[in-house]
């Protein structure tokens, strides 16, 4: 069991641009909390001295008044500093953390986004970076306040009275023990809540999502997984306010329990006349006003429990390890190619390969077509060269070197990627293409469209280029991204293209426009194509015909390919025929064989 500032400190500290920042704000509520066990300490002299109507320590009750209100003064000032400089740590912590963040995001290789960790980040920046804020503004210096007060006032009972302050000494061991348990019931409510908190975060995303398909299957008022997490998520709420409910009840009971204790002692003390009633009561007093401070700690640390949750998301997200590269870029033997060494790959550590041994080579300026029925890898090879994730066995090489020997932004000048997914940024038609290298002129851009064929999709906008695309690029269709997407490739002339070519059916006229931007792409690059289509097919240099346990049927030529036989000739017939049959059946026969 920890106690909550202990660990959490340390940790906070690494959020921080200047952590020494912290340690004056603690310093100087640590102060605050000396002023205020001051105050309260300055209670048994005073009320004393009112009962007695003698001076105490040369001090009369009017002399006691003036040193309530000089410490209610220092204690105004030292407060307001200290919140002051909480809110600057605060404020730092809120700049720094998104810097740090980002820079992570920045450093991940392309697969960690397909982690849930990911899909977290957008609840953390948004809501849960503002709660973390508040740990440096509101609960730091609180905490430590009411600490240094608690101190304070036992060792001013010891001065006044050594058995006053034996008894305070004896009560506030009993604190600690229940700050540990209550946290530790916090804890728990929180470990069994959260998880279901995500998950039901990610099926409501979901369920946003994929309304298309829902309703029509008309079943959007009835998606089973959302409402599945949803009674998971109040099912485990509830039962983390039981665990939650059951360490305050506890913290409650034992704050009265030592209070009527502590009274208890006092009046038996007075009675048997080991103390005066006056300072009896003077003591009582004080020891209300002690124990609250010491179940105001209480509560600090469960406040701050409560808030574990999300440091532990911040600190996974900080602390996710980039893959490895070296500090400075290799040299590549052979520019422009590509090759798989013997690859196996797994997704899941130790689960089953969803490659395996797989070795192909696409030379520089060839364009060699992945094919291969649905879950074979055709995408994960994709994946594997542009270093979302690392083979688990054999050796990528791209330019000739290993990609665990390449910096990733050597990695990615050789590469562009044009996948099924385009994603196209809510900003003009003009500016989405000019995304394929940051320096490239006006003219340059308008070309790369030119070729890729998106200057008709331009005339046809009411905005011409200057055409918002919408978010993700949902204002244009799939085949129309792509083409965009195309034209970034051909802008950035990037050597290497990975192109997926869209599996749902083009129009007539997009499917055009991308067969005539493929050709361009092909006559300034390496191509390596997830193809679908016959033309495609057809027209690569080569063939890797993946089978669907993940491993290389067969590769060569079209033709070869053809001679002998096997998945790969079946698969052709079968394409063959349905696309022959599509092409025919839309009245616009184009020939499947090209
Ligand atoms: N991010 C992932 N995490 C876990 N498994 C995955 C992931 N992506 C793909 N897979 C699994 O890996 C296998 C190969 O998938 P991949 O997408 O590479 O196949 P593919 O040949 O490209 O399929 P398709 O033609 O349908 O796109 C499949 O069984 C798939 O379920």
């Amino acid at each position: 069991m920890n106690l909550p500032l202990i660990d959490i400190v340390p940790r906070m500290r690494r959020m921080v641009s200047r952590p020494e920042a912290i340690r004056p704000v603690m310093a100087i509520a640590a102060l605050c909390g000396v002023v205020e066990g001051l105050a309260l300490a300055a209670m048994l002299p005073a009320i004393s001295s009112l009962a007695s109507g003698e001076p105490v320590w040369g001090l009369g009750v009017d002399g006691w008044l003036w040193v309530f209100a000089a410490l209610a003064v220092v204690s105004f000032a030292v407060n307001y500093w200290q919140s002051q400089r909480a809110y600057g740590v605060a404020l730092d912590f809120l700049r720094s953390i998104h810097r740090l963040i980002g820079d992570q995001v920045a450093r991940q290789p392309l697969g960690w986004f397909a982690r849930p960790l990911a899909g977290r980040l957008s609840r953390m920046v948004s809501t849960e970076l503002m709660q973390a804020g508040e740990i440096y503004a509101h609960m730091f210096g609180p905490m430590i306040s009411h600490l240094s007060a608690a101190v304070v006032v036992v060792v001013a009972a010891w001065l006044w009275s050594p058995l006053l302050g034996l008894i305070l000494t004896l009560a506030a061991p009993v604190f600690v023990v229940i700050t540990l348990i209550s946290t530790a019931f916090m804890r728990r409510g929180r470990a069994g809540h959260e998880p279901e908190e995500v998950n039901l975060a990610n099926r409501i995303v979901e369920y946003a999502q994929c309304q298309g398909a829902l309703r029509s299957c008309g079943r959007s008022d009835d998606f089973v997984p959302l409402h599945d997490a949803l009674g998971r998520t109040l099912r485990a709420q509830r039962r983390a306010q039981w665990i939650e409910s059951v360490g305050m009840l506890l913290s409650g009971m034992v704050t009265q329990g030592v209070i009527v204790a502590l009274i208890a002692v006092t009046g038996t003390l007075a009675v048997t006349g080991s103390l005066q009633p006056i300072p009896a009561l003077a003591f009582i007093g004080l020891a209300l006003r002690f124990t609250s401070t010491l179940s105001t700690i209480t509560e600090s640390a469960m406040s701050l429990e409560s808030r574990r949750p999300l440091l532990d998301a911040i600190d996974e997200v900080l602390t996710a390890a980039p893959l490895p590269e070296p500090a400075s870029p290799g040299t590549l033997s052979e520019p422009g190619s590509i090759a798989l060494d013997r690859v196996t790959f797994a997704y899941a550590p130790g689960g089953e390969p969803v490659l395996r041994d797989v070795s192909l080579s696409v030379p520089a300026g060839s364009m060699v077509a992945l094919v291969g029925p649905s879950g074979s890898g055709k995408t994960t090879i994709a994946r594997l060269v542009s270093r979302f994730y690392d083979a688990d066995g054999g050796t990528v090489r791209v330019g000739g070197l290993p990609v665990t020997e390449q910096t990733g932004e050597q990695l990615m000048a050789q590469l562009s990627m044009v996948f099924q997914d385009v994603y196209l940024f809510d900003d003009s038609l003009e500016a989405n293409v000019a995304v394929g290298r940051e320096d490239a002129s006006p003219g340059e851009v308008r070309e790369a469209a030119d070729l890729a064929g998106v200057t008709e999709i331009a005339e046809r906008l009411p905005d011409g280029w200057a055409s918002r695309v919408g978010e993700g690029g949902r204002a244009l269709s799939g085949g129309e991204r792509q083409r965009v997407a195309i034209a970034r490739a051909l802008l950035k002339r990037s050597p290497i293209v990975l192109l997926d070519e869209a599996t749902s059916a083009l129009d007539v006229e997009n499917e055009a426009n991308v067969i005539a931007a493929i050709e361009r792409l092909r006559a300034q690059a390496t191509i390596l194509v997830i193809a679908h289509r016959l033309d495609t097919i057809a027209a690569a240099d080569r063939i890797v015909a993946l089978d669907d346990d993940g491993t290389v049927e067969a590769q060569g030529t079209h033709e070869e390919l053809l001679a002998a036989g096997g998945t790969y000739a079946r698969f052709w017939d079968r394409l063959h025929r349905a696309q022959g049959w599509r092409l025919e059946a839309s009245g616009t026969r184009i020939d499947g064989d090209a």
